[in-house]
């Protein structure tokens, strides 16, 4: 990976409409090569239409988009590189997952068997059940392994945890990181459970209404926003006059997070106050970022 490397994916002025409605309004995208990117955004934002622009499967009424230094729909050897993990998956109703797993090889020329075996093992996955009859979790597995199995250059995952459990969703964060730490590539993940992948994301672009609301790489937009806890009055006291955009407690305690970074002086104004300095929780700045207001309802006042 060098500096001058060109995106993975460039896109300039990318629109899509249906009809008279604006799904994607002429946004500017650019992934890197070898990073992991949060495609988030709230229901009906245009994040599942920008996977299905980029991975050719629809077409763009304006802009440029370039992937891999191609246009995807026209070029086989860039769909190659690509995989893509809907939502909701369709296959044909004789499939079972070994059917699937038998021809995502094929596909995809960087395919590990030997990860998706750990894989199916790990979710306990029924490789002789017919597809339509699986749980609702373990159709999302057949995709995870897949998604994670094919180690494409450009994958992208689209709401891939549908019907996950816990533990199985932590095996699909500890196994995405495991091996995009040993076989690093480009990954789009979209999701609704933003602070449960905070931390694997690297970069996080916001979308909204068809346009990009952020675009920034992830420490940065956590850096965007402070969180403090202590006792309710010092805490209140101190966010006296800020942009509040969180507030959790209980009893005599409280967290409270707030627009903006502190500078040396203030941190130690917050320690002689006894007050802590808190990880900002992702989701609740996204939240304030794209409208709703949630400070009243995580508060829980005893
Ligand atoms: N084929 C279509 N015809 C008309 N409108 C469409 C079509 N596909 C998507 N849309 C609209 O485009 C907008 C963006 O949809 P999209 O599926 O990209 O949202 P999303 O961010 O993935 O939402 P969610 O989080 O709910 O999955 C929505 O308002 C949707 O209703």
């Amino acid at each position: 990976m060098t500096d001058t490397a060109t995106p993975v994916v460039r896109a300039s002025g990318l629109t899509k409409t249906y009809g008279s409605f604006t799904a994607i309004d002429g946004i500017d995208l650019s992934f890197e090569e070898n990073r992991i990117y949060g495609l988030l955004g709230r229901n009906g934002a245009g994040k599942t239409t920008i996977m299905q622009l980029l991975t050719g499967q629809i077409f763009p009424d304006g802009g440029r988009l370039e992937v891999f230094g191609r246009e995807p729909a026209e070029h086989v050897d860039v769909l190659s590189r690509i995989c893509f993990i809907a939502e909701s998956q369709k296959y044909p109703d004789s499939f079972k997952p070994k059917h699937v797993l038998e021809s995502a090889p094929l596909f995809f020329p960087h395919w590990s068997q030997g990860l998706a075996d750990e894989l199916i093992d790990e979710f306990r996955l029924p490789l002789n059940r017919p597809i339509k009859k699986l749980s609702r979790g373990q159709l999302s597995a057949v995709g995870v392994i897949v998604g994670l199995a094919s180690r494409a250059p450009l994958t992208f995952f689209d709401e891939p945890y549908l019907g996950l459990d816990a533990v199985a969703r932590t095996t699909f964060y500890d196994r995405l990181l495991t091996d995009y730490a040993e076989h690093p590539r480009t990954i789009v993940l979209s999701t609704h459970l933003i602070d449960e992948v905070s931390n694997l994301l690297e970069h996080i672009v916001l979308v909204d209404q068809g346009r990009i609301l952020i675009d920034r790489d992830a420490d940065e937009v956590r850096g965007s926003a402070t969180t403090v806890a202590g006792t309710r009055d010092a805490v209140e006291s101190f966010v006296a006059g800020r942009e509040v955009i969180g507030r959790d407690g209980i009893g005599g305690l409280a967290s409270v997070t707030f627009m903006g970074a502190l500078d040396a002086l203030q941190r130690r104004e917050a320690h002689e106050l006894g007050l802590e300095l808190a990880p900002v929780s992702l989701q609740q700045l996204i939240v304030h970022l794209t409208g709703a207001d949630l400070s009243a309802e995580k508060e829980v006042v005893s």
